[in-house]
């Protein structure tokens, strides 16, 4: 067995172990209720050898003597209810154990799903960034759902059945060796042959399941896209191109799929053939037999239920061994993701105060994504606590990754940042982030009220809290124009609100929370000047309270700041106030120029159309 699979296999044997005393009870249950199974038949060879067929057997046993205490076996004869009520009293025996092991399987597989489950979302939660970067998110979102619900019924059936026929097996086998060895032989000729099919019939499926799972996760994939850049799509026209996409997907998945129904009504039918021969076996066999007096009339009926009793759920077994290959490839799967590295976190912590300063250092930071890709090369500078800066570039040049950088979503690797004097890399990762309320480019929005949402950044501020953070934020005007106020539900990323509405509101979600380092990600893009204007005004209310970084690409937000670093190709190539970066040649002043000539000439337009 190799490496992976041995520790697939560990992955289930810790989730069963930790539920040991219910899946031992089912285990009981089962060898209890495969013993009463075993009855049915056996009362039935006692009462056609002992009452009904002549000259009837005689042993001197613990039967005979319940025959006598019944009245003989005459009276036996004229009383064969009595054989039926016992037989009845044993089924509903069976039924009852059977019954009880559903009730500790399903308990205990419940609860070893759902422990599983919360492992994966809570790992999910503080798995490395670089392992979200490059993740499909369809595929992980198929990894928690439908391999989750396979392996679910993996352990409520297929190890309950796989484990009921080993026991069954292990039960009746022994007791009808017992009674006869050849017929016994007879009667399992050819379950090596039933066994041996279904497992090689659960290798092959093995490797067929692979594809058909990774063929849905495609198509999950595609569709999640397409329902998240709906409007993409629609804005290109490319309906028809992303729907022939789709297509491509879903035949792929239809064909494997097929292929696999069509393997599996190989094997139903050819295993229903040879459970049927091996019936076919003993009825012969055991007819001769029966005919030589080799065995008696009873032993025959017995041997014909014993073999019909273990023979079905054994071709089963090939059945379950191949669903078990499924649930192998599905456990591969969540292993995966379970064995993605999380954010390491530090065994010694350098402790936060409850509010940091929020002066910060960034001192000859070098940092790459990829082997050879600098995107920040010997990076310094410093901010005050409460100093307002600006961080302005050409696109790419690194302005995001900075603010990443600073909230331990990925590590630097030479260099140093400090915050208040302290070592980032000496902080706790949620310490730093309690510390920073961070507004990124793309505002994200949970399907939920718009109450919750805000206050998703300090679940237990005040209404009027809220309300005083959406005025700042210029949106509270808006909410209250909706019918449900603060109750309004929005839809999946926000999707009923504009861009501009939808940035406001995760900007009031920011300022909910007072964080005494604020960033603001090139949020303002989609707000209109005015807007742009009322929120600036506020943040600068606050001015000295806490430090605001503002990545931005608009000259009106860097003139408010206390100083603007200028960033290209991953380095700071200027730094000053507004004044000074326009009275020196350089990038801002170029970005100061353009824009002033934009604004000139919209301003003479305007003047000319009046
Ligand atoms: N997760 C990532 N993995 C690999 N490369 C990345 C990753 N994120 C960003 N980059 C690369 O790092 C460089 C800097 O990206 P960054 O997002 O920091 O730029 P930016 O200045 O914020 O750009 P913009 O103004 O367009 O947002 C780019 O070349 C980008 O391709």
């Amino acid at each position: 067995m190799n490496k992976k699979a041995s520790q697939r296999n560990q992955i289930l044997i810790d989730l069963i172990h930790q539920k040991k005393w219910p899946y031992l009870g089912a285990i009981i249950s089962v060898g209890i209720a495969s013993y009463f199974m075993f009855l049915v038949p056996t009362i039935g060879k006692l009462v056609i050898d002992r009452v009904i067929t002549e000259p009837r057997v005689h042993n001197g046993d613990k039967i005979d003597a319940v025959i006598s205490w019944v009245g003989g076996p005459d009276a036996l004869a004229n009383q064969l209810w009595l054989a039926g009520l016992a037989i009845v009293i044993v089924t509903a025996l069976s039924g009852l154990f059977m019954y009880l092991k559903d009730y500790l399987a399903a308990g205990a597989c419940e609860t070893t799903v759902r422990e599983l489950r919360n492992k994966l979302y809570h790992h999910l939660h503080h798995i490395d960034e670089r392992y979200l970067n490059n993740a499909d998110s369809g595929d992980i979102l198929q990894r928690c759902t439908s391999d989750i619900d396979t392996l679910r019924e993996f352990l409520t059936m297929q190890v309950m059945n796989i484990g009921r026929t080993i026991i069954l097996m292990a039960v009746v086998i022994p007791l009808m060796f017992m009674q006869n060895a050849w017929l016994t032989v007879l009667s399992l000729i050819l379950v090596p042959v039933v066994l041996y099919y279904g497992m090689v019939f659960f290798v092959k499926v093995r490797e067929l399941f692979q594809k058909v799972d990774e063929a849905e996760g495609e198509l999950t994939t595609i569709v999640q896209e397409n329902l998240t850049g709906i409007r993409v799509v629609r804005a290109f026209a490319r309906q028809d191109y992303e729907c022939e996409k789709f297509d491509e997907k879903n035949a792929r998945y239809s064909d494997l799929n097929y292929k696999l129904i069509c393997m599996f009504a190989n094997f139903w039918s050819l295993s229903d053939l040879l459970c049927i021969a091996q019936s076919g076996i003993v009825l012969i066999g055991g007819g001769w037999l029966t005919a030589q007096g080799h065995i008696s009339f009873g032993t025959y009926f017995a041997f014909i239920g014993y073999t019909n009793l273990l023979i079905w759920p054994i071709r089963q077994l090939g059945k379950e061994l191949s669903e078990a290959g499924k649930a192998t490839v599905a456990i591969g799967r969540i292993q995966e993701i379970l064995e993605a590295p999380e954010e390491e976190e530090l065994q010694n912590v350098t402790p936060l105060p409850d509010r940091i300063m929020g002066a910060i250092k960034f001192e000859n930071i070098h940092f790459q994504y990829d082997k050879d890709r600098p995107v920040l090369t010997d990076v310094s500078f410093d901010v005050a606590p409460g100093e307002t800066i600006a961080i302005v570039g050409p696109t790419g040049a690194g302005k995001s990754t900075l603010i990443q950088l600073l909230m331990r979503l990925h590590d630097y690797e030479q260099g140093s940042i400090s915050v208040d004097g302290i070592e980032l890399s000496s902080i706790a990762r949620k310490d730093i982030r309690h510390q920073i309320g961070t507004l990124l480019q793309e505002p994200f929005l949970f399907s939920r009220s718009l109450r919750e949402n805000i206050k998703f950044s300090h679940l237990e501020a005040s209404d009027g809290a809220m309300v005083h953070s959406t005025t700042a934020a210029a949106v509270h005007h808006t909410i209250e124009s909706f019918q449900g106020g603060y109750s309004t539900v929005i839809g999946e990323r926000g999707v009923s609100l504009s861009g501009g509405q939808k940035q406001r509101v995760t900007l009031s979600r920011t300022l909910l929370n007072t964080p005494p380092i604020l960033v603001l990600d090139d949020t303002l893009s989609a707000v209109d000047a005015s807007t742009e204007q009322k929120i600036i005004s506020a943040l600068h209310e606050k001015k000295g309270e806490q430090t605001l970084l503002i990545i931005t690409h608009r000259i009106s937000v860097c003139q408010k700041a206390d100083r603007i670093i200028v960033m290209q190709d991953g380095r700071i190539t200027d730094q000053g106030t507004h004044n000074e970066l326009t009275h020196r040649d350089g990038f801002y002043n170029e970005l100061w120029e353009i824009q002033s000539d934009q604004k000139d000439q919209f301003e003479s337009e305007i003047k000319v159309t009046v």
